[in-house]
């Protein structure tokens, strides 16, 4: 899919059948809706549009607003790009653009982006307030001669996927079942930071984590199995995301990783994290030594876990 970042200058839109939303994760659920998009512009012979935004809208709204993203603007992008379909329109979410009515917003897409279907996620909502519903856009869609459709969700088990599900799902440590719904294992990218330099004492080095997207959300804490990438290389690794009882680290939460196989200096370097299993919780030992049996356990687990 190709990306169109300034799109009203530079362009002139071929007929579509568009979606609009944010993307958050682009997920299982939106490569469904995606799908759904592209069966109704075949049948009428029309490109595929997804309009999303690169700053969440809430961030716009809300100066003080902190979100918990899945994917941040980058991996959005590289997770769109990859996707069938004919363009991806990044709207900056501007003031203006959202004092507009939710049939201000319809026409402005039919202007400036030809849209002629308007393929609607199953509990999407725009428009200033987003007080108005499926019925008023389907009326207004008739008025200003865009054709409107109601995308079916992606559901399994009675649950819809959604970005706030798995949201949910990694704030609570569920690993398995929020990359069963994202379609891909989730990841933090970042540089490896100087920690309190302890991990080496205990046998047990760990490569502390600068994620390089704030906005990102966090998983649970707790000890991981998870694949670390470095230089493209692939590794297995244990990670802990938590304060260090045992260490007395104070209330500073560290995101580290103990890469198994592994010796060198990486201090600096770019490093990827895909979290793939959760092990257990974060604890607090007596002592140093029930620590290191506990890491040990750890290290035999994760390499059962997981494969090269
Ligand atoms: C897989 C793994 C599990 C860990 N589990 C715990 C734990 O349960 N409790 C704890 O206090 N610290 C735990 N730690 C943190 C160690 O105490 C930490 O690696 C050590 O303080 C080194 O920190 P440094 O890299 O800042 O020197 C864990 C670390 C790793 C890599
Ligand atoms: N197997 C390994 N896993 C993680 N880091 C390693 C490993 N081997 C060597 N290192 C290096 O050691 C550093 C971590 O050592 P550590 O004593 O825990 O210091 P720090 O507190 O600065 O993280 C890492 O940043 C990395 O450069």
């Amino acid at each position: 899919m190709q990306i169109i970042t300034d799109a009203i200058q530079s362009f002139s839109f071929p007929p579509c059948a568009a979606t609009i939303g944010c993307f958050d994760g682009v997920h299982r659920g939106h490569q469904y809706l995606l799908q759904q998009v592209t069966e109704v512009a075949r049948q009428e012979g029309l490109c595929t549009a997804l309009i999303t935004f690169p700053v969440h809208p809430r961030q716009v709204m809300q100066s003080d607003y902190q979100p918990q993203l899945l994917s941040c603007l980058p991996q959005k992008t590289n997770l769109i790009q990859s996707l069938p379909g004919d363009y991806c329109i990044m709207l900056p979410f501007t003031h203006e653009l959202s004092c507009l009515t939710a049939r201000e917003f319809m026409q402005f897409l039919h202007q400036q982006y030809n849209v002629r279907t308007l393929v609607i996620g199953y509990d999407h909502r725009f428009g200033h307030n987003r007080s108005e519903g499926f019925e008023d856009y389907c009326r207004y869609g008739e008025e200003l001669h865009i054709k409107v459709v109601q995308a079916q969700a992606l559901t399994e088990e009675n649950i819809s996927i959604s970005s706030s599900v798995i949201r949910a799902l990694l704030k609570e440590g569920n690993i398995t079942q929020a990359n069963h719904y994202l379609g891909y294992s989730y990841y933090l990218d970042g540089t490896v930071v100087n920690g309190y330099k302890v991990g080496r004492k205990l046998g047990f080095p760990t490569a502390n984590l600068l994620p390089s997207c704030p906005d990102k959300l966090i998983p649970a804490e707790g000890v991981y199995a998870v694949y670390t990438y470095i230089e493209g290389q692939r590794y297995k690794g244990m990670l802990n995301i938590g304060c260090r009882p045992t260490v007395h680290n104070g209330t500073n939460r560290s995101i580290e990783v103990n890469i198994l196989d592994f010796s060198g200096d990486i201090y600096h370097k770019q490093m990827r994290i895909e979290f793939q299993h959760f092990i257990r919780k974060e604890q607090s030992f007596p002592n140093l030594d029930a620590l290191i049996e506990q890491l040990k356990e750890d290290r035999n687990t994760v390499s059962e876990l997981l494969t090269l």
